[in-house]
């Protein structure tokens, strides 16, 4: 029931196979004889340096992966020096995600909630905690039908385990319900422009007018993403529109999710113009078998992997791709 949560997607999955196989029928053309001892793979993001392109994305209920849940993420995420896109629905309160390692880099993602004092609560937390950036979850006006939780009745966490960035008082029944709202809208982003200074990301954008109107609406970026195949199927792979997002955002920066496994998939999606990309299943997937370990173990495998296909591509830098790197096979 939990590998099927973790692993499945909405409808019948085409979304969610596309993005691995759209990512597998482009191909990267190397350039040679460009010698070079060395190569950067750090970025800085929205002010935020990460020492790779290489982000967590936000994926929700860690304790039911391995026992300490995102404590366990975090550890490995701060070791690895990158950045941790905290979970609204985390297991693990924001606070105690933070206080598990200092140094820590944190941005948060946030489904707003139409109680518009209980998503400003919210916000004052990760705040406080040393969140750096807000994501905005916006690709769900409504939960996707994953049919494979509907069959095991997957519905509620195990017992002891809660939303914890949800709570409400010290009851262990003092925890609210994530609401997914279809009233969601633009005001909403004007409405928090106003009441953060947190740099705000808009996960989930998948149309390039959308693209322009974010970038319209004075977002500090944007994250390309069909929530890993979970929320509306049958919507294009996401290495399929980034080309056209990228162009739409007006020189916003633009990030990638979805089937992201190896290192030439990190090269494809900067090559089109992301300027990092994130990883969920993977991160999850090594969780639940390692713990920290399994975490670290993901990625510094990733990193060791966009090394290596740097240097294969004959770039020094993430800086050094572009468009020419990435041909689709006839
Ligand atoms: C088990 C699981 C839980 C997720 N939970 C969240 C979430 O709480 N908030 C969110 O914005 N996205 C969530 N996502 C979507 C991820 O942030 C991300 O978009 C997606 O997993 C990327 O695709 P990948 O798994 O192929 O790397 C979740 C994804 C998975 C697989
Ligand atoms: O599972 C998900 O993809 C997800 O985003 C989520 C988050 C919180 C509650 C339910 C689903």
């Amino acid at each position: 029931m939990y590998y099927d949560y973790f692993a499945g997607g909405a409808g019948d999955e085409v979304t969610l196979r596309a993005n691995e196989a759209s990512l597998a029928r482009l191909a990267l053309v190397p350039r040679i004889l460009r010698g070079s001892a060395r190569r950067e793979l750090g970025v800085t993001l929205l002010g935020t340096r990460a020492s790779m392109p290489v982000l967590v994305a936000p994926t929700a209920f860690h304790r039911i992966a391995a026992p300490d849940g995102e404590r366990a993420t975090v550890r490995a995420v701060a070791a690895a020096d990158t950045i941790m896109i905290v979970s609204m629905a985390s297991t693990v309160a924001v606070e105690d995600i933070a206080a598990e390692a200092p140094g820590a880099k944190l941005w948060f993602q946030l489904y707003i909630q139409p109680d518009r004092g209980f998503t400003e609560a919210i916000i004052r937390r990760a705040e406080a905690a040393g969140c750096t950036a807000l994501v905005i979850t916006v690709d769900s006006p409504a939960l996707g039908r994953r049919e494979r939780d509907d069959r095991n009745d997957f519905h509620e966490l195990p017992d002891g385990m809660r939303c914890e960035n949800l709570r409400i008082g010290d009851a262990p029944g003092d925890v609210r319900q994530i609401t997914m709202s279809p009233e969601i809208s633009w005001d909403h982003i004007a409405w928090l422009r106003e009441i953060t200074d947190l740099p705000i990301v808009l996960k989930g954008v998948l149309h390039r007018e959308d693209a322009r109107l974010a970038a319209e609406a004075g977002v500090a970026g944007l994250l390309v993403s069909n929530h890993g195949g979970r929320q509306l199927d049958t919507v294009p792979a996401t290495i399929d529109v980034l080309p056209e997002i990228v162009d739409a955002a007006g020189g916003l920066p633009v990030l990638m999710d979805g089937g992201i496994r190896r290192g030439t998939d990190v090269l494809k999606a900067l090559a089109l113009g992301a300027s990092a990309v994130a990883l969920g299943r993977p991160v999850v997937w090594g969780l639940a078998a390692e713990g920290e370990q399994g975490v670290k173990g993901v990625l510094e495998r990733i990193r060791d992997e966009v090394d290596h296909a740097l240097v294969q591509c004959g770039c020094a830098s993430v800086r050094d791709l572009d468009r020419s790197f990435v041909r689709c096979h006839p």
